[in-house]
């Protein structure tokens, strides 16, 4: 079944620069997609875009088979609690002034009348956050520290932690291990492989490193000057029919 279907979806940022073109394609539920393609060629500006965090030319937008490209903010609301992105960059999405338990808490409170509580339950927010911790294999204790205390790995499992407190449908990842070292970068797929698994979550998974795509992906979007040159299953990757600039890609990774 498709959670998110795109058509069409068009963004300008100047009259005469297109940044994501005519770009169409649908993601299922329970699905991990992956989106790769060179710098600058539109990836972010296509998940902002589908976000509704940036606003777009023309197009449609389906979610659940409603179309929300033109929806109000208030009755955008629901869709911001069901879809969520992890950025590459998790020390800029985390308040340098927030304790992880209050950075933690905050989506709770402003989506808690949505929430079905089936995976994290709600009894204070001591046992919620340590829920929350444990899901992202952090220790209880770093409940108490602020993001400049811990690592850049342990910061991007705060981030994660936090998209997954409120339940959402499709988490947007935008280049989510770019920032780690290999290490911690493998852990991270690692832990949101199991994620996708457990909490029946869908991702749109972002990135420039093929390989890491290949692996964690059912099937693959290839973007190339703001359109969309080609999309396959995973296991279709190295068929010749792939497009020119797919094989570029492949012979670089
Ligand atoms: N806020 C903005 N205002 C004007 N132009 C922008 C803005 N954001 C992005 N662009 C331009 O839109 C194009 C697409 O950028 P985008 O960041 O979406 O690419 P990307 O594929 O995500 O790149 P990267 O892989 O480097 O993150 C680029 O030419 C970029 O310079």
């Amino acid at each position: 079944m498709s959670l998110l279907t795109i058509k069409e979806l068009t963004k300008f940022y100047q009259a005469d620069k297109v940044a994501v073109d005519h770009v169409s394609f649908h993601l299922n539920k329970g699905e991990c997609l992956g989106l790769v393609g060179e710098s600058g060629c539109g990836k972010s500006t296509l998940a902002r875009c589908l976000l509704r965090i940036e606003p777009i030319d023309s197009g449609s937008i389906f979610f659940e088979n409603e179309a929300i490209e033109n929806l109000h903010a208030r009755n955008l609301f629901p869709y911001r609690k069901k879809m969520q992105i992890v950025f590459q960059n998790p020390t800029a999405a985390l308040n340098p002034k927030l304790k992880v338990k209050d950075s933690l808490i905050d989506p709770f409170i402003q989506f808690k009348k949505e929430l079905s509580l089936s995976h994290f339950s709600y009894t204070s927010t001591d046992a919620f956050v340590k829920q929350l911790l444990e899901a992202v294999e952090l220790p209880a204790d770093l409940a108490h520290k602020y993001p400049h205390e811990l690592s850049g790995g342990q910061r991007q499992r705060v981030t994660i932690a936090r998209a997954i407190s409120i339940e959402p449908e499709l988490i947007v990842l935008d280049e989510p291990t770019a920032s780690l070292d290999v290490i911690s970068q493998k852990a991270v797929l690692t832990l949101l492989t199991e994620l996708r698994e457990t909490l029946n979550l869908s991702y749109l998974f972002i990135s420039h490193d093929l390989a890491a795509v290949s692996q964690m992906c059912q099937r693959i979007l290839v973007m190339k000057e703001c359109r969309l040159v080609d999309q396959f299953n995973t296991d279709r990757l190295f068929d010749n029919e792939r497009h020119s600039y797919t094989k570029e890609l492949i012979s670089i990774f």
